[in-house]
């Protein structure tokens, strides 16, 4: 409860954000008029149809992308600069995993490049192995993996510099439901005990209210934001708590949001 009290600090602040993308078709708007704050330790999911530039905010925010107008900032600095700082780990839709370096030499090979020690390469590895409970599986090669475990890895190795921001681009999207269930409460453990800001993207209205304090519900052509939910639900949420009116109602104004912006077109 306390922490509840304790005063919202800003992690990702965009104002009037524009991003337009130059195509040999002509300028497509990605993102226009984009304002939202995310306050440290929230967990931020993003939802919309196709082409409503979840994933261009979220490559924004990590400084792949260029807004083309307005402002950005994480932990106050530019994009550029917090990425210079290592303030996030990200996380892409496909595993992304080498296959001729083990678990634990993918989890290591960020810290290889940023010359992190041997000593505390082993150190971290071993810790954020535990931390996704991948404990024992580090000499294994990916493909001795499930895809669930992979996905964990692939977190695992952007938990692994300590960044403070998690940015998860559809990171369970082509898992089947089961498995997916089980990584969303792993994720929710995972956030609990290291109190990081998640941004996350997917097209699950269920993903996205189970996991969230904050749902950004966004809107194609141009992208933009049509709605922000800030949950009443609980920090502490078993999986049953969908069946709770809480959560059906909050899942309801995400899909009356989400045919909203459809009726814009
Ligand atoms: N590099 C690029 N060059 C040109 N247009 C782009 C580029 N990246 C994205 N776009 C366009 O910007 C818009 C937003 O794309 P974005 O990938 O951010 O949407 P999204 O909501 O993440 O979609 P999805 O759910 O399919 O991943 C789309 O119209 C897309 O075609």
């Amino acid at each position: 409860m306390k922490d509840t009290l304790a005063p919202a600090s800003p992690v990702i602040e965009a104002r009037n954000l524009q991003l337009v993308f130059t195509t040999n078709d002509g300028p497509v708007q990605a993102l226009k008029d984009v304002n939202l704050t995310i306050n440290k330790g929230d967990f931020v999911s993003f939802i919309g149809p196709s082409g409503c530039g979840k994933t261009t905010f979220l490559r924004a925010i990590a400084a792949l992308e260029h807004p083309t107008g307005g402002t950005l900032t994480v932990n106050g600095l530019t994009p550029d600069e917090a990425r210079k700082r290592r303030a996030y780990g990200y996380v892409f839709q496909a595993a992304g995993l080498y296959p001729w370096r083990t678990i634990a030499g993918n989890i290591r090979l960020p810290l290889e490049i940023m010359g992190f020690s041997k000593a505390d390469q082993q150190e971290r590895v071993d810790r954020v192995l535990e931390l996704v409970e991948l404990k024992g599986f580090g000499k294994k090669f990916p493909w001795q993996l499930s895809g669930g475990m992979q996905q964990r890895a692939s977190i695992a190795r952007a938990l692994a510099f300590d960044a403070d921001i998690l940015l998860m681009d559809e990171p369970f999207g082509a898992l089947d439901e089961i498995v997916r269930d089980r990584l969303n409460e792993e994720v929710l453990k995972l956030w609990a005990r290291t109190g990081k800001t998640i941004g996350f993207v997917t097209h699950s209205i269920p993903e996205a209210v189970y996991l969230s304090t904050k749902i950004v519900v966004m809107s194609p052509r141009p992208g933009r934001i049509t709605d922000v939910i800030d949950s009443p639900l609980p920090k502490e949420r078993p999986l049953d708590i969908r069946d709770s009116r809480e959560f059906i109602e909050i899942a309801h104004r995400v899909r009356e949001g989400l045919r909203a912006g459809h009726a814009d077109d």
